[in-house]
């Protein structure tokens, strides 16, 4: 072997958690593999944490304190995991404007100053590649960012997040309660840092922004994504999807939307929705992950696998590291930021959804079509209507057709003050089914 064969691609990490210390064991177990596969050995040369005490099972000379001198080090690749956005911003620019590539699973990071980021790395010809910042360990963005450039994309949708989710399964399958599920999900590694990042939202957000960007070459950010979390979900809300056989999901939801005059926009949403239980979706237990990609020519993609975990993250980071290695290897750069479509994103209220409605209705003549009107004035067409009786009360399940969510909402809001309407048991938006 040449010299040139021999000498490493240094790489340096920033963090060592949940994530990091995956990466860290799958780099020292793996370094002959990757060295084959990347055609020159692969060298970890630090480790930027915290408190050094708590890693016994890291060689004590790679910690460091000093995540600047890490960074400022020479090395060819820095391995970002701390997440949040300071220090990472701060660091991941100063890498990324000195030439050294970067591989960050930070969502959040990226959500918010993406394009800064793509700027940066832009300036000096580095690499930024974050395929575990979305769906963990399923290939998803590379897919979208270099597999499907060819085609036009116009829907990605699906369960983005594994907290959540592994929260709603348990939920469904036994009626457990919300805050019991949630801490066994944090104890599983699987819930963020802050899990109000995870039950609000946010974290969904973050993703469906980036997913956003990557299907429709536009800039989106977490700002602009419509968020609405699992936290005020009750036990009756999941009890009214399944008296009507569905479930409940929390679904980020990225849509090309093309107004009668042609005009392009997209919508982009994470909010809880009523699934049918017969759609593959409904099926995605746990903390899996699974999302459905509408393509032209391809027609429908489904993406599916662990969405959160140590190893599972580990796995994503590893592979874009080899990606990084590889282009160092034949002097070459990856797949640039491409947001030349500049498209508009629409407002929520704009955006065509469906909802499910159910209400305690005093139980004598009139009250339905008390009700029926009121989704009538609000040009709301009813698809599905469901009363039982119980005693002098009534309950009453509506389903809609498609129709702006600022109608539907108005809707909802009039109900509430129908003096007939004694309580609104549930709304949910309703997904998955033909309107
Ligand atoms: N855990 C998952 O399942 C998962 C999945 C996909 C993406 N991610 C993302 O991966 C990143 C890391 O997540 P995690 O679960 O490993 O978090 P974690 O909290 O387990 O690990 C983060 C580590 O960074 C350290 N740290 C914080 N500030 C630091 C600093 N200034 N310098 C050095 N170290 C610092 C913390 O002490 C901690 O050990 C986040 O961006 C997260 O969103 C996590
Ligand atoms: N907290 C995130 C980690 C993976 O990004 C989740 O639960 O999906
Ligand atoms: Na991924």
């Amino acid at each position: 072997m040449s010299e040139v064969r021999n000498t490493p691609i240094t790489v340096a990490m920033l963090g060592c958690g949940t994530v990091g210390g995956q990466v860290a064991r799958l780099l020292h177990e793996q370094a002959d593999d990757l060295t084959a596969r990347i055609g020159r050995p692969i060298r970890l040369t630090g480790i930027a944490v915290r408190r050094p005490h708590r890693h016994p099972e890291i060689d004590p000379e790679l910690l460091t304190t000093d995540a600047e001198a890490l960074v400022d080090s020479g090395v060819d690749l820095i391995v970002e995991v701390i997440g949040g956005i300071e220090p990472a911003r701060s660091l991941l620019l100063r890498a990324l404007k000195s030439g050294t590539s970067v591989v960050t699973a930070n969502k959040a990071l990226l959500a918010e100053h993406g394009p800064e980021l793509h700027a940066a790395a832009d300036s000096s010809g580095a690499d930024l590649y974050f395929e575990a910042a979305v769906a963990g360990a399923i290939p998803l963005l590379r897919p979208l960012r270099e597999s499907l450039a060819g085609d036009r994309i116009s829907r990605v949708m699906g369960i983005v997040n594994g907290t959540t989710n592994y929260v709603l399964s348990a939920m469904d399958a036994s009626g457990s309660g919300y805050a019991e599920t949630l801490d066994e999900a944090g104890r599983l590694g699987y819930a963020e840092a802050d899990p109000t990042a995870d039950v609000d939202g946010f974290d969904a957000a973050a993703k469906a922004a980036i997913l956003a960007s990557s299907a429709f070459h536009t800039r989106v950010r977490a700002e602009d994504v419509h968020r609405e979390g699992i936290s005020g979900l009750s036990a009756a809300d999941v009890a009214a999807a399944q008296l009507l056989g569905r479930t409940v999901k929390l679904l980020a939801i990225c849509e090309r939307v093309v107004d009668q005059s042609g005009a392009e926009s997209v919508s982009v949403r994470v909010h809880p929705a009523m699934i049918p239980r017969a759609h593959p979706l409904a099926s995605v237990g746990g903390a899996f992950n699974a999302v459905f990609v509408e393509a032209e020519a391809a027609g429908q993609l489904m993406f599916y696998g662990q969405g959160a975990g140590g190893a599972q993250t580990a796995s994503a980071v590893l592979g874009d590291v080899v990606a990084v290695a590889r282009n160092r290897v034949a002097g070459g750069y990856g797949p640039r930021e491409s947001a030349y479509a500049r498209l508009p994103v629409r407002p929520m209220g704009e955006t065509p959804t469906r909802y499910h409605v159910s209400l305690d209705v005093a139980d004598r003549t009139g009250v339905l079509s008390q009700v029926a009107l009121v989704f009538a004035e609000h040009d709301v067409s009813i698809a599905i209507v469901r009363q039982e009786g119980r005693s002098d009360e009534a309950s009453l399940v509506l389903v809609t057709h498609t129709a702006s969510d600022a109608a539907l909402r108005s809707t909802v809001d009039k109900l509430a003050g129908l003096p007939a309407v004694r309580e609104v048991v549930s709304v949910m938006r309703v997904e998955g089914e033909e309107a």
